[in-house]
């Protein structure tokens, strides 16, 4: 479908929400993470920034929501661009995993090499990674995402929630059991206890729905971000493919087929979903599905790309 007869973009934001903010508590919360209980489940937001340099958005799309594992898609970004002798890729794989994002069992049989960098053990090497540049991976990453975002208006823009950062690593033995068999195989330089800090800070920046879209733009503009060139035309590629196949934990291929968009999703409930050259869309709604990723949201980017025809495939 070309933009010429696909439905104004407005109106089909307005509809979804109306269509797909959630009426029962349905789905869960992560038990680990406290502040993640905050947001009331009826929470629902969606906003679509485009290539062209528009942003549509609808519902909750400027409260700020705990990012979590979208932060993965920017770190990998990070790490690839600074990343010239290609010394990442011999440390984490690109396969999907086919079990849950924090699983312990597959690192071990696999001698310490993650399946892919949008598990939690993947995720730890990149931000092993990172912090080569400045051990405050997650300070970098907040600058990162706060020249994509631009200037905007008095808004207060990406924020790491220290607080909520705290909590979650006071409950975070699954992460750190992940970093140390990590270091115990060789595959961590900085200690466990460090790379854990930061990618629980980096998890907990806090942004909208329009901000998240804006920081993922660069990802349809084959690697051009609001600064110039973040990742080259092929990386871009690359992470998109990524993303399809392992951006939704281990429900990467219902998303592929439901959605058939590379997409990343958190545990904050959000949802980063790319459409190649079009736009960057991000939809959040508290409430999780088993596999850790939002149930309206996911629910709602079917709905959008069925009605827009936005698609790869
Ligand atoms: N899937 C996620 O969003 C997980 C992120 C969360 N901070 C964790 O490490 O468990």
């Amino acid at each position: 479908m070309t933009a010429l007869d696909s439905p104004p973009l407005g109106p089909v934001l307005e509809d979804l929400v109306r269509s797909h903010r959630p009426r029962t508590e349905a789905g869960s919360v992560p038990a680990n993470i406290p502040h993640l209980q905050v947001p009331p489940f009826d929470r629902f937001g969606i906003a679509v920034a485009t290539t062209s340099g528009e942003v549509f958005s609808s519902g909750d799309a400027d409260l700020p929501f705990s990012i979590q594992s979208i932060s993965k898609v920017f770190t990998l970004a990070m790490a690839l661009s600074a990343d010239d002798s290609g010394s990442l890729w011999s440390r984490v794989l690109r396969e999907p995993s086919g079990t849950s994002f924090n699983s312990l069992v597959q690192l071990e049989v696999e001698h310490g090499i993650p399946r892919n960098p949008f598990i939690n053990s993947g995720a730890l090497v990149v931000t092993d990674h990172l912090m080569e540049r400045s051990p405050d991976a997650a300070a970098q990453v907040l600058r990162f995402l706060t020249d994509q975002v631009g200037h905007q208006n008095g808004r207060q823009g990406p924020f790491i929630d220290e607080v909520a950062a705290r909590s979650e690593l006071s409950s975070s033995s699954r992460n750190l059991a992940l970093a140390h068999f990590l270091k115990a195989f060789g595959n961590l330089r900085r200690p466990a206890q460090a790379v854990v800090e930061n990618y629980v800070r980096q998890c907990s920046i806090m942004m909208t729905c329009v901000e998240v879209a804006k920081a993922g733009l660069f990802l349809a503009q084959d690697g051009r971000g609001a600064q110039g060139a973040v990742v080259s035309r092929s990386e871009a590629k690359r992470i998109g493919s990524i993303m399809l196949t392992c951006g939704m934990y281990d429900a990467a291929g219902e998303f592929a087929y439901r959605v058939g968009l590379p997409g990343k999703s958190g545990v904050g409930g959000g949802i980063l979903a790319i459409v190649p050259g079009e736009c960057a869309i991000c939809v959040w709604s508290p409430r999780l599905d088993s596999k850790g990723n939002s149930l309206a949201g996911s629910a709602a980017l079917a709905d959008l790309s069925d009605r827009t025809g936005w698609s790869i495939f």
